[in-house]
């Protein structure tokens, strides 16, 4: 046996990592970036921050002839800016070393600020469209720097070349990239036009574009941001802002609120929704950082209660994370969601003080989702409840108009007790609120929180039984024998019958019942049931006192008095189940099978009676 050639390492010898970069590339595409679109994103971002480097360098220089130049015709893409460009050992340094940052060396810690990359892998997403990288490179900070040239590939290997500073006459970086073949959805040059004005629409440097064709360069940023924007008036100003938002949005803003927050450089606009959102449906804001576009989805600005409106924001200071398309959940970030949150509210203070034109067709849009707010946020709470509609005696209105006219509030707990008594109660000159939908019944309650002077009440049947005026004795008496009858004849439903005179005369009869009363009684009647047993025990000692359902008559109708006076037994008992049956319809809740079978049979029974009669 022959001694092999290399000598074998010591076992503890230091070794290096090596890194597969197909493997890394592979990693990136699926689950860093959303998209192998972002490759031009991060290349127009790398100029960016170079510009700015070379700002930081020569700040007195001519920052605004320096700019960046796209070019796309098919065959190859190219990105080229006027930046503080690359040395030799700057290439080896920062190109060819994954993980490796320039925007984070040692010394400008306090400069981090300034950059928007910082992780030294974003070159990498070139990866995702071409198999090599070209940069072309001259360094700003001597003045006969050579121009380098450096080759990546993406099996890992890397070749440097040092050139004439006249192949590259100025100082900056050129970087070319040939795409694959199936890459060609993300490198057409109209493609690259678009994503070049998606992503660098509000870049503070001139960005231009050339397709190859012989035609002048196009400017992918021709305006400023509209908010940066100065116009000869107010109206001018909010107008196209908010022409902004609709061709950002697709949607034209019910209203647009301007958002600025000097602290962290962050300049916007919210625009608010002027139709309701799907629950649950996810709506994200557009986030630029230093004018680059971050997120289109970014859901991290703004608390969870800002459903009604979406942002575009331009912010300096906040930290994108790796994939570049959601923002660091860091103190900075919850200072910014707090000050923009306070900024809504600002303007909801602002629209229920002086522009009550604007808070109605806010509500109209979003009542129901700013009722779910204001359970929990009492400052929204006291600035919009009474402004908040409800359904009530009076038809549709809000809280505020409908305690001035009723001294006390009355609110029901459920939708049917309130189908139940509303006519009846509005004839009473009870004002009732219907409390049955999420929310409503506690938000009435806390209206006296907002507006001391007002008396909130539950109302439950017995309330509005008080209300009904008793009917003198003697008509009693003569009505006592139909009552009997009609008692014993809804027995099985639980319900009492009692003679009263309401308005609206035209009602016959009134069932007031209400939903907890309607368990009770199905409890106990489980407990008869199961007498002696397990859950007989279980159900008996869960009873309550239930009040009984009641069926209320009305004297002052026609019918009734004539109801009153039938002195058949059988066509008294027929006519009370047919009393019955008509109220428990006209309450709309679900009929037992026990009510509609008495329904049916008092409606054949009645037309029986009235075919005999006839013939
Ligand atoms: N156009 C350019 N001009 C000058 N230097 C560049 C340019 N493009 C890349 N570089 C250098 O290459 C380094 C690596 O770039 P890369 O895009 O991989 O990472 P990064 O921008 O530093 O951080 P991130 O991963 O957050 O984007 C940069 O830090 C910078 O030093």
């Amino acid at each position: 046996m022959t001694a092999p050639e290399t000598p074998v390492s010591p076992a503890d010898a230091d070794r290096t990592f090596q890194v597969d970069l197909r493997g890394l590339v592979d990693l990136l595409s699926h689950h860093l970036y959303s998209s192998p679109r972002v490759y031009l994103r991060e290349l127009m971002q790398n100029a960016v921050d170079a510009l700015t480097a070379r700002h930081g360098l020569e700040p007195a220089g001519p920052a605004e002839a320096l700019g960046i130049r796209l070019y796309a015709d098919g065959s190859t893409v190219r990105v080229e800016d006027d930046g503080v460009g690359l040395t030799e050992a700057d290439v080896h340094t920062f190109l060819a070393t994954i993980g490796r940052s320039s925007k984070r060396a040692e010394g400008i810690a306090e400069q981090r600020d300034d950059f928007i990359g910082q992780f030294g892998i974003g070159l990498l997403s070139c990866f995702l469209v071409a198999d090599t990288i070209h940069v072309l490179s001259r360094s700003a900070r001597t003045p006969d720097a050579p121009t380098v040239e450096w080759r990546g590939r993406d099996d890992g290997s890397y070749t440097v070349r040092t050139l004439p500073a006249s192949a590259r006459p100025r100082p900056g970086t050129t970087v070319t990239l040939t795409p694959r073949a199936d890459a060609t959805e993300w490198t057409r040059p109209a493609q690259v036009h678009a994503l070049a004005r998606h992503f660098g629409s509000l870049l503070r440097h001139p960005v231009t574009f050339d397709d190859g064709a012989g035609g002048p360069s196009v400017s992918v940023n021709p305006q400023t941001a509209p908010w940066t924007r100065t116009y000869p008036t107010p109206g001018a100003r909010s107008r196209a802002l908010a022409a902004y938002g609709e061709e950002v949005f697709g949607f034209t803003p019910l209203d647009t609120i301007e958002l600025d927050l000097p602290a962290v450089g962050l300049k916007g606009i919210a625009c608010v929704l002027p139709e309701p959102v799907p629950a649950g449906r996810p709506h994200g804001h557009r986030v630029h950082v230093k004018g680059m576009l971050l997120s289109e989805q970014a859901q991290e600005i703004l608390p969870d209660w800002a459903f009604f409106v979406r942002c575009v924001v331009d912010a300096e200071s906040l930290r994108p994370t790796a994939s570049r398309e959601s923002l660091y959940e860091d103190d900075m970030l919850a200072a910014v969601r707090d000050a923009l949150a306070e900024r809504l509210r600002a303007w909801i203070a602002r629209a229920a003080a002086s522009d009550p034109e604007l808070l109605g067709r806010f509500l109209q849009a979003h009542h129901l989702a700013v009722k779910s707010l204001a359970v929990h946020d009492d400052e929204i709470l006291r600035m919009l409840l009474p402004w908040l509609p409800f359904e009530t005696t009076d038809g549709h209105t809000t809280l505020d108009e409908f305690a001035r006219t009723h001294r006390t509030v009355l609110v029901t707990s459920s939708v049917e007790e309130f189908r139940q008594i509303a006519a009846i109660a509005s004839a009473a000159g009870l004002g009732v609120v219907n409390g049955g939908y999420t929310y409503d019944r506690e938000l009435v309650h806390r209206l006296p929180e907002i507006r001391p002077e007002a008396v909130v009440d539950d109302l439950d049947p017995a309330t509005l039984t008080a209300h009904l005026d008793p009917v003198d004795r003697e008509t009693e008496l003569a009505a006592t024998a139909y009552l009997t009858v009609a008692r014993d004849a809804l027995a099985v439903f639980d319900c009492d019958v009692a003679l009263r005179s309401f308005q609206p005369a035209s009602a016959p009869a009134l069932l007031l019942d209400s939903r907890e009363a309607r368990h009770e009684r199905t409890r106990s009647q489980l407990a008869r049931e199961q007498q002696g047993g397990v859950w007989g025990d279980i159900l008996g000692a869960l009873r309550q006192e239930a009040p009984r359902a009641q069926l209320i008559l009305n004297q002052l109708n026609p019918l009734v008095r004539t109801a009153v006076a039938i002195d058949e037994p059988e066509l008294a008992r027929t006519s009370a189940e047919a009393l019955y049956g008509q109220a428990a319809m006209l309450s709309r809740r679900p009929l037992r099978p026990a009510e509609s079978s008495l329904i049916n049979r008092s409606f054949l029974d009645l037309l029986a009676h009235a075919l005999r009669k006839d013939s």
